[in-house]
């Protein structure tokens, strides 16, 4: 039976754009992220729970975290996820980088990726409203040329709509972006729209080892995404 194979990229990549995921890829947003979890917990009435439970968690946007941190009690409700989910924006709008970094060696990096004249942007799934005081507050809003939230197109990642919508704003084929991120959701995303996509190892993919995920490579530092590309 003949195997349908999704067509393979290796470096070095041309990545005339670089699009980049935000929490586990450019930010360590682990431990802002749970203390707000751990807040709406609290004024709820109900125990509270350790980080790696929560970094578990993240990926699909706040209200998808909202949702799975409920359901270590019980199965929520819609209306229960949204009386959670307002009580955790309270908080998180405010404390959105008490604790949460660039990770090591990306401020370097994505400045010397503009110096070669590659293009910048951020595919995230965390909501808008999130993510831009989030990049302003740390320094690193100016980089990017495209910014994409969750709720930017009518569709997220996993869906490939961001990276195809990205694509066709810079004019830059598919093939010639590279996708940097944590998770599966980056990597189907990649897949879908025909990009090369390279994994962290170091961010929120849950239990999993991202190289099962089958990414064009994989990076242990973000630093070295510099040795990938053309
Ligand atoms: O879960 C989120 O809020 C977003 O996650 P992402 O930046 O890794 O897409
Ligand atoms: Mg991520």
């Amino acid at each position: 039976m003949a195997v349908l194979m999704k067509p393979r990229f290796q470096p070095p990549f041309t990545a005339k754009a670089v699009v980049i995921d935000l929490d586990g890829t450019l930010i360590d947003t682990a431990g802002d992220l749970a203390a707000a979890a751990n807040r709406m917990l609290q004024e709820l009435g109900r125990p509270t729970v350790e980080l790696p439970i929560i970094r578990g968690f993240i990926g699909n946007g706040v209200k998808e975290l909202v949702r799975r941190t409920l359901r270590l009690t019980e199965e929520p409700s819609d209306d229960m996820v949204n009386e959670a989910f307002a009580i955790y924006m309270a908080h998180y709008k405010n404390h959105l980088h008490d604790t949460s970094r660039p990770y090591p060696g990306v401020q370097e990096t994505v400045e010397a990726l503009r110096r070669e004249g590659r293009v910048l942007g951020c595919i995230t799934n965390k909501r808008d409203e999130l993510t831009q005081p989030l990049l302003k507050a740390l320094g690193l809003h100016h980089y990017f040329q495209i910014i994409l939230s969750g709720d930017t197109l009518p569709k997220r990642k996993p869906d490939p709509m961001p990276l195809l919508h990205a694509s066709h704003v810079l004019g830059i084929a598919a093939e010639d972006m590279l996708l940097v991120g944590d998770s599966r959701n980056d990597t189907e995303a990649a897949f879908g729209a025909g990009v090369p996509v390279v994994c962290v190892t170091y961010g929120y993919n849950g239990d999993q080892d991202v190289r099962e995920l089958n990414p064009d490579a994989v990076i242990d530092e973000f630093a070295d995404l510099s040795n990938l590309l053309a």
